[in-house]
């Protein structure tokens, strides 16, 4: 499990382990092993000229430490100071090493162009310490950074908000190092791709007890994975009801159950009208059609709450028995549209943003900025703010709440005390229409068999991406491919767990 701690925890652990060590001692530690990554990465790449962004604060003092020791080892150093309140005696250790040492308010000119030739940029402007967005002048020393410098974030890329909630302007690191901890901003939608290639460069600060963040390995997807036992039947393995597809879109039926089916539930039961239902009973022949006992419901994918014949409505109706069952239900697409209360039993949303913005703008939880009243603002604040936008109707609902994207987090209610997963394991292809129906399949598969909400949202999440690789590595995949590869995906994960 790859875990990120949220800044107050890092800074307790940090205190202790300070406590026990000399004055400085981790500073000189976090600096000695960012210096030793830039040397490392100086062995892959031509040139030897360091620009090193030296902001107010310790994160600056861990860069102008590092480029003490880069220009002692014979590197071609420049150390420029965003503030006159820069940690002086890493500054004074940068000027004694040999590195030039800029200002960037008074040498704009000088600064412009040492950035101009950086072979490698050192970004140690704001770390923990800093909040969302960039000030004017470190806007300017980003854009000034040519596309071909090879850019090492300390910490985290400046700008870039620690607890990875608010969006705003930030460097983009190829790199970044961080001390011991992760971070948020590391694994959330509004960091993880400014964050590059992320390093931990150990200084002996110990893991809190409770993560803000997890992320799933291979590894624990096999631990946890429920795979049946000797004793086990199709009915103790689990049975998933799933109220999809109608006539306007029978497709996600069969995307739906095939992926449910595949990713080895123990039955599925299937409930539609005509067209899905035989198109279900072509596709899938092992489900069985019509109402019966379960142990989850999948509600939701290709429901279309406007279809007004008497099997529309009759799929409606059992949409909402559904919901209104005390079994766990994965909800989906059409079927967002039917909840505005809690239910009593373990519930996992699966909206895109587009469908989350739509929900809180009819629900209007709170903890939300405000939004304008078009529907544009609110997939704007959605699509920057996924995981708040996300927590907010968490905790309105009681459910977990995940939100598909290239990043993908589940979110549980705050009442719960549990961290936010966030996975991010498919290829861009995954992007095609049925996915989310494929995902919705494989999720409603492990909330049938007993998962925990949080469980089954973050292993379908990765078990997805991964089998969207699987299907076609290195190309497009189609959604029914997707739902055809978990199988085999689920098999590679459980026999080769590394
Ligand atoms: N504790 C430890 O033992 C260890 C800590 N370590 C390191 O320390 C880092 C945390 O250090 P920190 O607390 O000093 O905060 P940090 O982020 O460097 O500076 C915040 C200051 O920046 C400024 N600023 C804010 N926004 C800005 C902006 N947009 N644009 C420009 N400037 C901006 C603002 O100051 P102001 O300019 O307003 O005076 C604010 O107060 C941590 O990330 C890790 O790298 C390692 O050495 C390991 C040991
Ligand atoms: N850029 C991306 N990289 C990887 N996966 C992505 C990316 N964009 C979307 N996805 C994944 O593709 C799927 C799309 O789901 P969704 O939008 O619900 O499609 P549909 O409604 O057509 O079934 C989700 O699982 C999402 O996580």
């Amino acid at each position: 499990m790859i875990r990120a701690f949220s800044v107050d925890s890092v800074r307790r652990a940090e205190s202790a382990a300070m406590a026990d060590l000399p004055d400085g001692e981790l500073m000189q530690r976090a600096a000695t092993g960012l210096a030793e990554v830039v040397a490392a990465r100086f062995e892959q790449r031509d040139g030897d000229r360091v620009v090193a962004l030296v902001g107010s604060g310790d994160n600056g003092g861990d860069a102008a430490y590092a480029a003490a020791r880069l220009a002692a080892d014979g590197h071609n150093v420049a150390v420029v100071l965003l503030s006159d309140r820069a940690h002086e005696d890493g500054v004074e250790a940068a000027r004694g090493a040999g590195c030039v040492v800029l200002a960037a308010e008074s040498d704009p000119d000088e600064v412009t162009a040492a950035l101009g030739e950086a072979d490698v940029v050192v970004d140690g402007v704001t770390g923990i310490g800093g909040s969302a967005g960039l000030r004017e002048s470190a806007v300017r020393l980003r854009d000034a950074v040519p596309e071909t410098a090879y850019v090492v974030s300390v910490d985290l890329p400046s700008g870039s908000d620690p607890a990875g909630i608010e969006p705003g302007e930030t460097f983009f690191a190829d790199e970044t190092v961080t001390f011991s901890l992760a971070k948020p901003v590391h694994l959330l939608p509004a960091g993880e791709a400014a964050t590059g290639l992320l390093t931990v460069v150990e200084i002996g600060v110990e893991e809190p007890e409770r993560a803000a963040v997890e992320r799933l390995t291979r590894a624990d997807i096999a631990e946890m994975w429920p795979v049946p036992g000797p004793f086990d039947d199709k009915y103790t393995r689990g049975v998933l009801g799933v109220v999809a597809g109608g006539e306007r879109y029978p497709g996600a039926a069969v995307l739906a159950t095939t992926a449910a089916a595949t990713a080895g539930v123990g039955m599925v039961r299937y409930v539609g009208p005509p067209t899905p239902t035989g198109l279900v009973h072509a596709a899938v022949p092992e489900a069985v059609p019509g109402k019966g006992r379960v142990q989850a419901w999948l509600v939701g994918p290709g429901l279309d709450s406007g279809d007004r014949t008497s099997p529309g409505r009759a799929q409606l109706r059992a949409a909402e028995d559904a919901l209104g069952e005390d079994v766990p239900c994965v909800v989906d697409a059409g079927a967002l549209d039917l909840l505005s209360k809690p239910r009593s039993a373990p519930t996992l949303l699966t909206p895109h943003v587009g469908e989350l913005a739509r929900l809180a703008k009819r629900l209007r939880p709170r903890g939300l900025p405000r939004a304008g009243r078009s529907e544009a603002s609110w997939v704007q604040m959605t699509r920057e703010r996924p995981v708040l936008v996300a927590r907010a109707v968490a905790d309105r609902l009681d459910a977990t709440v995940l939100v598909k994207g290239a990043v993908t987090v589940v979110v549980p209610p705050t009442s719960t005390g549990l961290p936010v997963r966030s996975q991010s394991d498919g290829p861009a292809w995954l992007a095609t229409a049925g996915a989310g129906d494929v995902l919705a399949g494989l999720a409603g598969a492990l909330a049938a068999s007993g998962c925990s909400m949080l469980d089954t949202g973050s292993m379908a999440a990765a078990v997805h991406g991964m089998a969207a690789d699987r299907a076609n590595p290195g190309g497009p995949v189609r959604a029914l491919d997707v739902a055809l590869a978990l199988g085999r995906t689920v098999a590679g994960v459980l026999t080769e767990p590394a």
